[in-house]
């Protein structure tokens, strides 16, 4: 998943609004975060492990020179930031974004993951570029910036006198056109190359991208929450394929520059990842998560009393589920907002103890016979909890119903789905998991019924991947999520060092 945000402004300073624009992606990614800040003199990067939202940027004395130049991050008319949820790479600094190439001045934040990431990293550590990480996204930055010996795509695009770029976008657009032709799997990417904001697409549009303008402000980022909150009222997508190059706040150009594929949308960001408030195609995610509950409790009612959501994102489906079923909705649960999402920790150990202390019973139910719904099970582990919250809390009887189908298999686009092993429900039929889970009964949103709620009667214009098992792209079997660490160490050439 990841959080991305590119901010151009014509005056002013961009790093201030790039990270409170960030801080609205949280929900994207909770393992690091991280800003650069491209202004006169070079590009100044802030990067760290853990929360942004949590972070000493977010309200800084605007000239306190104590606070490790948190200010001069801020002077600079080009930003990028991200939020990281790991898919290639462990949780570490090194592997925290944005990639900055201080020399070339460019600076990339990567939505997504590479499927012939192991390929291109061995073939430009051969050319000389030495890797500083084992994430993929930082192949995109080899791919634009190059080494010393070897020119990057965007070469040819170097600043000017006066730090200024040719105001001819056509070098940009020729050296990311140059890259995509090399790039397989799912980017959407903000870049900033000296004083222009970049930001480009795979072909499937496999991951979110949209744009949106201010007076003197152009903003990038994954998802239209953080566009409505920059103030931008006119926006619209970054179509798939497409590069587009901002400068001064404002478009200063834009080009399809991959060969036209078929479009294949994350159905999980419909499901679960993006943010209730956001909108896909026109639709708040919250309003199609209400639509899916509601398809859900005409597709498997229960005999059963009232209906209790599991917050947070489960909230609209247990809604939407309440008003078709004519139920009452109860606020049985209580959801601890500093543990954030359990679904994307990055190991079991920090889910299940931050799981533990997540939820807790608000009201109870004493003797009720109670349908829990949630928005996705994945591995099982929050439902397992719940279930058992809510008998200890007198419950009669508990059936949980999912607005989703199955996940069933991995995900190689930017969903940390990696071992089929750890889903629940992979080569397992509803009986045993709901005997996994404790529960009375379990029943999920049928593929059908979640294809017909989004207007696509044959999963058209979707990736259903990790529910079907069939991959828009050619896809290895075996996804492994520390892939790089084996791909053998570059040669680290004289001018790599110099970098
Ligand atoms: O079956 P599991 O592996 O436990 O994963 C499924 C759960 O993970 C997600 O919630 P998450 O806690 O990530 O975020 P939320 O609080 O925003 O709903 C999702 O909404 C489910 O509740
Ligand atoms: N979820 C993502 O988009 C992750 C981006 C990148 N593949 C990483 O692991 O950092
Ligand atoms: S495999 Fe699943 S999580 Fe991954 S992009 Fe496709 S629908 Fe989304
Ligand atoms: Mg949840």
């Amino acid at each position: 998943m990841c959080g991305i945000v590119g901010v151009s402004v014509i005056e002013g300073t961009a790093g201030q609004p790039a990270f409170d624009g960030l801080v609205t992606l949280q929900h994207r990614g909770q393992e690091s975060w991280g800003i650069a800040v491209a202004g006169p003199g070079g590009v100044r990067v802030r990067r760290a492990l853990g929360f942004a939202s949590r972070s000493a940027c977010g309200d800084p004395p605007d000239d306190d020179p104590a606070r490790d130049g948190l200010s001069a991050w801020r002077a600079g008319r080009v930003a990028v930031a991200h939020t990281r949820y790991s898919t290639t790479g462990a949780t570490v600094p090194e592997n925290s974004q944005p990639f900055v190439h201080e020399a070339r001045r460019i600076a990339v934040a990567h939505n997504g993951d590479l499927t012939n990431a192991a390929e291109l990293r061995a073939r430009l550590g051969r050319e000389g570029y030495g890797f500083r990480s084992t994430s993929d996204s930082e192949i995109i930055l080899a791919l634009l910036a190059g080494t010393g010996e070897t020119p990057g795509t965007l070469l040819g695009t170097a600043p000017g006198p006066k730090d200024r770029h040719p105001a001819d976008t056509g070098p940009i657009v020729a050296g990311v056109a140059r890259a995509t032709r090399v790039l397989r799997g799912a980017y959407s990417v903000v870049c900033a190359v000296g004083d222009h904001l970049v930001a480009f697409r795979d072909p499937h549009g496999l991951r979110p991208l949209v744009a949106g303008f201010a007076e003197g402000r152009a903003v990038v980022a994954s998802e239209t929450c953080t566009l409505d909150a920059l103030g931008c009222t006119e926006q619209r997508e970054v179509e798939p394929g497409e590069v587009l190059v901002l400068r001064d706040g404002r478009p200063a150009g834009t080009h399809r520059v991959a060969e036209p594929a078929p479009r294949s949308f994350c159905v999980f960001e419909h499901l679960y990842l993006t943010r209730q408030d956001s909108r896909i195609g026109g639709t708040r995610t919250g309003a199609t998560r209400v639509a899916f509950g509601e398809r859900l409790a005409l597709e498997s009612p229960a005999d059963a009393d009232l209906v209790v959501a599991v917050p947070a994102s489960g909230v609209p489906a247990a809604r939407g589920y309440a008003r078709a079923a004519g139920l009452p909705l109860a606020g049985a649960l209580v959801r601890d907002e500093q543990v954030g999402r359990t679904f994307i920790e990055p190991d079991l150990r920090r889910r299940e103890r931050k799981l533990r202390r997540k939820f807790s019973v608000g009201a109870p139910v004493d003797g009720a016979r109670v349908v829990v719904v949630d928005d996705s099970m994945v591995r099982g582990s929050t439902m397992r909890r719940i279930v058992a919250l809510l008998r200890e809390s007198g419950a009669s009887e508990v059936h949980v119903r999912i607005a989703a189908p199955p996940l069933i298999a991995p995900c190689h686009y930017g969903v940390d789905l990696v071992d089929t092993g750890e889903l629940v429900a992979t080569g397992r039929e509803s009986g045993e998991v709901c005997r996994i889970i404790g529960a009375t009964s379990l029943a999920y949103l049928s593929v059908a019924g979640m294809r017909h709620t989004l207007g696509s009667a044959a999963g058209e214009g979707l990736c259903e991947g990790c529910i079907t098992g069939d991959y828009p792209t050619r896809v290895s079997p075996a996804r492994d999520k520390s892939r790089l660490v084996t791909v053998p160490a570059p040669r680290r050439t004289a001018a790599a060092r110099l970098r």
